[in-house]
């Protein structure tokens, strides 16, 4: 499973793996630019050919300069890091296959580590670097018209917002391939935040190792454009942090999804889903039509008395039980129900209310969602009773509702990196609650108590934009209980449904409503050769 690492996670990697003597600082910035020169011709292997390749006019270049790329034109911006580091490798590569490279460098010469220091003399003895200048710069982005701009101004090392100088070279690229290394300039790699107000939006941005989690939170998928990874040789044994609760993982897994051939119907479990009052029950409906397709052995739909004849008319597979002001515990004396969902469609009156603190007393598994983290965010007696089994599923308005502190938090202006991300709030919400929180979005971060983290993201060639959809949600919790009532943990469960949620609307396509997802799953199963 791929692991996201934050920036400081990646620098004891390449600290560790330099330390162990089996590779140097320089061979590392060496493969990285090797690996951007590679990620551009494979994005755009038109480049791979000369400027006037096809007319058969190729111009003559010095010495052992190669000639098939001639008359390709490259800028290539380079900060007073290993980033920029990274970019006189890029320019030196370029021009060994013949291109024209322009560099310019934000900072000092004198003042730059010791790889970049190499790299920038090395690249010296093939070209010039141009000091710093917004004007001069943008003047020759216009007028050389250049092939690609490479913008290897700041990675993994921004601790600030860009320079004004920075900023006005980088929000003012002309459009084109512009290729950001290891991450467009202005953005934290560990938030996926803008640190300030600008930063480069990059066509195609060549990351090294490991993704890291600005790549895929927040405004990251937005910023990066493209994203590819590049191997320079960190094995898996370079590994930055044992601890398995700092790394967060992106769930690209399936859980135990099989099923054993000799089970019985009660052995999947029985999940029992409340739904609202007449009229309400649709959202109710889908949950529970989610959990029997994710293969719970039976599903219920508990609802009021007078919203019985309602459900009875539109359920079949799935069995109806009236549950009004009695309460749950009659349904609950069976023991075989082992998971439950409450929210969609529900309802925020007082008996709503009881039903969430019984749901919660009876020590069961449960997904509380919508109008149920609406209860819990005005009740801290129910927030109180959540419990190791429970999994919340909020969005946006809903974590806000629920933690506005930490909300707030996240609101602030990103001013320094580490910028406080979506992962370090969900965390921190898993720990407050005690449980599975599923913070919803393209970039849904789940979380438990532990710390342990999992961001299911849904982006780059992955995204799915016609998953925002009315009722999309009530699926997704539906699904994550009738996991729950498949024995799963509630982290295992929250991962997996929110991944299965993805791919059934990924294998739909456009047009979907959330009707289609959950009928869509025999499908992902079927891909998944359960
Ligand atoms: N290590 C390796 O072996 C390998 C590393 N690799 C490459 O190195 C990159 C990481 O390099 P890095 O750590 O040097 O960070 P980088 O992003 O270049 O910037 C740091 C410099 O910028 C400065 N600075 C920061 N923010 C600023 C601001 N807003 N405005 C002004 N200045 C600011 C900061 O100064 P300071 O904060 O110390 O004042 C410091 O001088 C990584 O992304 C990858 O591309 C690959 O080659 C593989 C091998
Ligand atoms: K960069």
């Amino acid at each position: 499973m791929t692991e996201l690492l934050t920036a400081a996670q990646m620098r004891a990697i390449e600290q560790a793996a330099i330390a162990s003597g089996t590779v140097t600082g320089l061979a590392l910035m060496e493969r990285a630019g090797a690996g951007v020169v590679k990620a551009i011709l494979a994005e755009w292997p038109e480049l791979a050919e000369g400027r006037q390749a096809s007319t058969g006019a190729l111009p003559r270049t010095p010495g052992y300069f190669r000639t098939e790329n001639a008359g390709r034109r490259a800028l290539v911006l380079c900060g007073p890091g290993n980033n920029g580091g990274d970019g006189f490798v890029v320019a030196r590569l370029l021009r060994a296959r013949g291109w024209e490279v322009r560099v310019h460098l934000y900072g000092d010469a004198a003042k730059l580590p010791p790889n970049a220091r190499a790299n920038h003399d090395r690249w010296r003895g093939m070209g010039d670097v141009s000091r710093w200048a917004a004007a001069s710069i943008l003047g020759q982005a216009e007028t050389m018209a250049p092939d690609v701009i490479v913008d290897a101004v700041f990675g993994t090392g921004l601790t600030r917002p860009l320079p004004p100088e920075v900023a006005a070279v980088m929000t003012a690229l002309p459009a084109g391939r512009r290729v950001a290394v290891d991450a467009p300039s202005g953005l934290c790699m560990d938030s996926g935040r803008v640190l300030g107000a600008a930063a480069v939006c990059a066509t195609l941005t060549v990351t090294f190792h490991a993704p890291k989690l600005g790549h895929v939170l927040a405004e990251g998928p937005f910023r990066c454009g493209v994203l590819r990874l590049v191997d320079i040789g960190l094995g898996p044994q370079d590994r930055a942090d044992r601890n398995a609760h700092a790394i967060v993982r992106l769930e690209e897994g399936t859980g135990q999804l099989f099923k054993d051939p000799h089970a019985h119907k009660f052995d999947h479990g029985h999940a029992l889903i409340l739904s609202g009052g007449p009229g309400r029950g649709g959202a109710a409906r889908l949950s529970a039509r989610a959990a029997l397709r994710v293969g719970a052995g039976l599903v219920t739909l508990g609802c009021p008395p007078d919203a019985m004849a309602e459900n009875a008319a539109r359920l079949d597979a799935i069995m109806l039980r009236q549950v009004g002001g009695e309460g749950l515990a009659q349904v609950l004396a069976d023991r075989r129900i082992n998971a439950l969902c409450l929210g969609p469609g529900f309802g925020l009156g007082a008996l709503q209310a009881r039903h969430v603190a019984e749901a919660l007393d009876s020590g069961r598994a449960l997904v509380l969602d919508a109008d149920a983290l609406t209860l819990l965010a005005r009740d801290a007696g129910l927030f109180a009773m959540l419990h190791a089994d429970c999994v919340l599923t909020p969005h946006a308005g809903e974590f806000t509702r629920l933690f506005p502190d930490i909300t707030a938090r996240l609101a602030k202006p990103a001013l320094g990196g580490p910028a406080f991300s979506k992962v370090d709030a969900a965390r921190a919400a898993a720990a407050r609650a005690g449980c599975v929180v599923l913070f919803k979005g393209p970039d849904t971060v789940i979380a438990a108590p532990s710390g342990a983290c999992r961001i299911n993201a849904a982006v780059y060639d992955r995204a799915v934009p016609w998953l925002a959809t009315a009722g999309s949600g009530d699926v997704l919790a539906g699904m994550i209980t009738g996991l729950l009532a498949r024995d799963f943990g509630a982290f295992e469960a929250a991962c997996t449904g929110a991944w299965l949620h993805v791919e059934a609307a990924r294998s739909f396509g456009p047009g979907l409503i959330a009707e289609d997802l959950p009928e869509e799953l025999p499908k992902v199963f079927r891909g998944l050769r359960l």
